[in-house]
């Protein structure tokens, strides 16, 4: 997969996408948001990767927010359209069947923060900030930081972030619960990896719909998120790996699982 701002790799079924704008602290302009948008669609056509990673180039930015420079001379149209995008590009990394981890790895601001919202888990290097600095340029955030951030760590410190812009450092994060865990730069990318190894050494459909219960429930009434979790445990007793799982641990040996 070619991309001019995006580097995509899949090695033992765990694909990891790194924004590549080393110039700009990968800021995210329309044509990266579109690279995504593209190889997110691809990812998640492709039955052999179980794990996502998303990361940023180099040591010092995850993303450092959506393209300043580009949106300067945007009209209201224009930057509609461009909120738009964003919010379908990272609809869809919500809503990738893979769990998706980010590996902050440095500055995760405006879009940057608001794409590591839409990953299922985040993990930060210790060097990691976080912030939504929108209203300091007199806009909103406008890839779903309004709507996913109080999700992820609740709307009186989500509002805190919102209102004042404030950055905030990878200790604070994990104490909000924004991260689950921060490790030193150098040990980032081994943590995730091997958090993705663990998740992809179990039944992938059934992590696949665990993924799916979750996200439904977060979006509805609890008696309705209860009733799809019914449907999803019932549809895993069709699959090959649940009589495999059930039947390696009945004969006291590995699972060899399928993915179907
Ligand atoms: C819908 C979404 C909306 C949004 O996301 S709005 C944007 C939210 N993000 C921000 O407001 C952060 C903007 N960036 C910064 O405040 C600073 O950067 C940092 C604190 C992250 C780092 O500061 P330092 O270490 O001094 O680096 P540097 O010289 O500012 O940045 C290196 C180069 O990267 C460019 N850059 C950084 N962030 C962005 C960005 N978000 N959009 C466009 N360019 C960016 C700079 O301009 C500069 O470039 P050059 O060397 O040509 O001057």
């Amino acid at each position: 997969m070619d991309y001019k701002n995006i580097l995509c790799t899949v090695e033992n079924s765990i694909a990891t996408i790194t924004i590549h704008r080393p110039q700009a602290l990968n800021a995210l302009n329309a044509e990266t948001v579109q690279e995504l948008n593209d190889v997110v669609k691809k990812i998640s056509a492709d039955t052999t990767v179980k794990v996502v990673i998303i990361t940023g180039d180099g040591e010092k930015s995850f993303v450092a927010g959506a393209d300043i420079k580009e949106m300067s001379t945007k009209n209201a149209v224009e930057g509609r359209a461009f909120g738009q995008i964003g919010q379908d590009t990272f609809t869809l990394i919500e809503n990738m069947p893979q769990p998706v981890i980010a590996a902050v790895n440095g500055f995760c601001l405006g879009g940057g923060c608001e794409l590591a919202c839409a990953c299922d888990i985040r993990y930060a290097a210790e060097t990691a900030k976080f912030g939504q600095p929108e209203v300091g340029l007199g806009i909103t955030p406008g890839f779903g930081g309004t709507q996913r951030l109080p999700r992820v760590i609740g709307r009186g410190a989500a509002k805190e972030l919102l209102y004042t812009g404030g950055i905030i450092d990878a200790q604070e994060a994990l104490r909000l619960g924004l991260v689950n865990k921060v490790l030193p730069q150098g040990e980032l990318m081994s943590a995730v990896q091997g958090l993705a190894k663990k998740i992809a050494k179990n039944a992938p459909v059934a992590v696949q719909l665990c993924k799916a219960a979750v996200n439904r429930g977060i979006n509805c009434d609890v008696v309705t998120g209860i009733a799809y979790e019914a449907e999803v445990f019932g549809l895993c007793f069709a699959t090959v790996d649940q009589k495999e799982g059930m039947s390696a641990f009945i004969e006291k040996r590995k699972a060899d699982f399928q993915g179907k």
